[in-house]
């Protein structure tokens, strides 16, 4: 397929990604199709439930990246996919998949997609969405308890045992890889009239 662009929406657990990519998404409607890396989370269904819950969900190992760098690959080539689903709250991936059809845009969105460099070399844009760390903790806390089935406590503990420590690993580091840096997210709408207006031009460039 011609004329197909990649965006990679990164930035910290909770930083405003998906809001972010829902904006791009509401500009160019059916042109654009949505991969969240999250997606591709591995099933350890191998594992019971007690132990999936303890398992950490930061680290590169968690993903089936090369399933969404063959995935991007086919929709770049006019391939349909079929993509994983994957549950927060059952800490798995479901039985269905859902098809993705080809589209002039392709938002890959995650909070660790710049870690991966052959992942990254197949974004054209890459977008970094800023937010200090305590307003993304608060986010995680209400989103995770109100829309994932967790307690207070376990939001806590996942964060200082895992997602903080790994987000200064995996997440932090490879922001200078990208092209656009946003601060308050979906809120910025400077910012974000400025990525469509680069994306439209790329488009009609093309
Ligand atoms: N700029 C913002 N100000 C306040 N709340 C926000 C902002 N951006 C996102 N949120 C809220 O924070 C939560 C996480 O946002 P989301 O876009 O899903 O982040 P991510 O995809 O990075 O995890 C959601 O409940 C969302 O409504
Ligand atoms: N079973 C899982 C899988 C992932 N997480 C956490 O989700 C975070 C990423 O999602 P964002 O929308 O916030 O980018 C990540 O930090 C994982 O810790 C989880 O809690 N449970």
């Amino acid at each position: 397929m011609k004329n197909v662009i990649v965006i990679g929406v990164s930035g910290g657990s909770a930083s405003g990604k998906t809001t972010v990519a829902n904006r791009i998404k509401e500009e160019f409607k059916d042109s654009v199709e949505l991969l969240s890396h999250d997606f591709y989370y591995l099933p350890y269904d191998d594992l019971p439930m007690e132990e999936r819950v303890k398992l950490n969900y930061d680290h590169p190992n968690a993903f089936d990246t090369q399933r969404l760098i063959d995935d991007i690959r086919k929709l770049k080539q006019g391939i349909s996919i079929d993509r994983p689903v994957y549950s927060y709250t059952e800490y798995t991936r479901l039985s269905e998949t859902v098809k993705v059809n080809p589209a002039k845009v392709i938002i890959v969105e995650g909070f660790m997609i710049y870690e991966n460099s052959e992942l990254r070399d197949l974004m054209d844009i890459k977008v970094f969405v800023d937010a200090d760390a305590d307003e993304r903790l608060i986010r995680r806390i209400i989103r995770d308890v109100k829309e994932r089935g967790r307690t207070l406590e376990s939001v806590i503990d996942q964060y200082t045992k895992t997602a903080k420590p790994m987000h200064e690993l995996f997440v932090e580091p490879y922001k200078k890889y990208a092209d656009i840096i946003i601060p308050r997210g979906g809120m910025n709408k400077i910012a974000i009239d400025m990525l469509i207006h680069q994306i439209k031009a790329i488009l009609s460039d093309e």
